[in-house]
């Protein structure tokens, strides 16, 4: 089945569905049993679909589950109020006191921030390494190293890694391998086939494309779902209904909007790519973004996240080029249907495994599906009260 028909049809089993389109939403805390069979039943049941209680979810919580385990390719899928917090479960799911973690330097902040604290207060130590070290992962490899974490891209920076070189090399030392897959979104990528173990989404940002709910999810291949599953349930973690059918909604219409992101996106960067002020484009489909040839052999197609680097600017100027703009708004998020546009300063200061230029300005744009001529207008106009 191709991935726009699954994208429409999965997760709509009628045992969820009851024969609506649109599996309800189902809110619960207690289920009720008539029998001590059935209670029996149910509990022996409980992690597999069975109705059980409130935490491990309803028919609207497992025809979302199946469909994102079905499209990232993995045997069962873990549910979270954020991206956050798939990423934090995921980790604490499978280090311990004493064990070492393998972190990628361009990792979203707040995952950085995870590691340097709660992490390190419970006994976990982190190195970070280049996206771009590959096969150079082995000598940093420790004999307590538990985990490797990659995030391809990297947020902010974009640089691509060469995901299924190192988790070979880290399967050959029995590390979990666990991927932040949210750039690619489910369609774009098949972390497991990549030697993935764990794949993670921030829902929050594709998958639900209207900026309107927080969500994370993690997938397991069949060797981890069991201790993800487990100890995410051990530390509570449940969603709401009304975010699972807003996040089912959402997927929907993903493959449709991801190509419409891909399209205006490109049109906008390649303009970009004209600028006199623009020193390069971090857009993983452009030669001069790290990574960009396992982009081109490991994802099916891009979106409208990427980033470009002035050669120059300073700070009134920055705050001249990403203020009172028409369309791109300034905000802490992406993979809506709305344009945003964030001056990145500061990357310098939070990498440790390589260094940044902070002579050059960083700025990243999430493309939506406004009209590619206007929001290009909007960048001339920008550029003017830049330059
Ligand atoms: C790749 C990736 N993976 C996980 C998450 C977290 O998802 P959540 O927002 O649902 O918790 C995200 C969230 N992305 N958010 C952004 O890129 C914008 N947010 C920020 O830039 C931000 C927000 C708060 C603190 C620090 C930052 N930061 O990245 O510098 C993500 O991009």
């Amino acid at each position: 089945m191709k991935k726009e028909t699954q994208i429409v049809s999965l997760g709509r089993d009628k045992k969820w569905t009851q024969g609506v389109i649109n599996p309800p939403v189902v809110r619960a805390s207690t289920m009720v049993f008539d029998t001590m069979e059935e209670m029996r039943f149910a509990s022996k049941n409980k992690a597999n679909g069975e109705l059980f209680y409130g935490r491990r979810g309803g028919p609207t919580h497992f025809a979302f589950q199946a469909a994102i385990s079905e499209l990232e390719g993995g045997v069962g899928t873990a549910l979270y109020p954020s991206g956050a917090a798939a990423i934090s479960n995921a980790l604490m799911s499978f280090l311990k006191a004493g064990d070492h973690l393998l972190m990628v330097d361009s990792a979203y902040e707040p995952t950085r921030a995870l590691c340097d604290s709660l992490l390190a207060g419970f006994g976990v130590e982190t190195t970070y390494y280049d996206p771009m070290i590959g096969a150079g992962i082995k000598d940093l490899i420790q004999d307590n190293t538990k985990v490797l974490f990659l995030e391809s891209p990297g947020s902010i920076t974009m640089e691509v890694q060469d995901v299924p070189t190192l988790s070979k090399i880290a399967h050959e030392h029995g590390i979990v391998v666990m991927l932040d897959n949210t750039w690619a979104s489910p369609i774009n990528s098949r972390p497991f086939d990549m030697g993935v173990d764990i794949s993670i989404q921030a829902a929050t940002k594709y998958i639900v494309g209207h900026s309107d709910v927080m969500m994370g999810t993690a997938t397991a291949n069949e060797a981890h779902w069991e201790q993800l599953r487990e100890n995410s349930y051990l530390m509570g973690q449940c969603i709401s209904p009304d975010d699972v059918y807003l996040a089912s909604r959402g997927l929907r219409t993903l493959s449709v909007r991801m190509a419409q992101h891909e399209k205006n996106a490109l049109q906008v960067a390649n303009w970009l790519a004209t600028r006199p002020e623009v020193d390069h484009l971090r857009h993983p489909a452009f030669e001069s973004c790290p990574g960009h040839e396992f982009f081109k052999r490991d994802f099916t197609a891009s979106n409208g996240l990427f980033s470009f680097v002035l050669k120059e600017g300073s700070s009134k100027a920055l705050t001249a080029l990403v203020e009172n703009m028409k369309h791109f708004k300034m905000g802490f998020s992406w993979g809506g249907y709305e344009s945003l546009i964030l001056s990145v300063s500061g990357i310098d200061s939070i990498r440790t495994a390589t260094t940044w230029d902070k002579s050059k300005p960083l700025i990243r744009l999430h493309i939506g599906l406004e009209n590619p001529d206007d929001l290009i207008a909007d960048l001339e106009a920008a550029f003017e009260r830049f330059n």
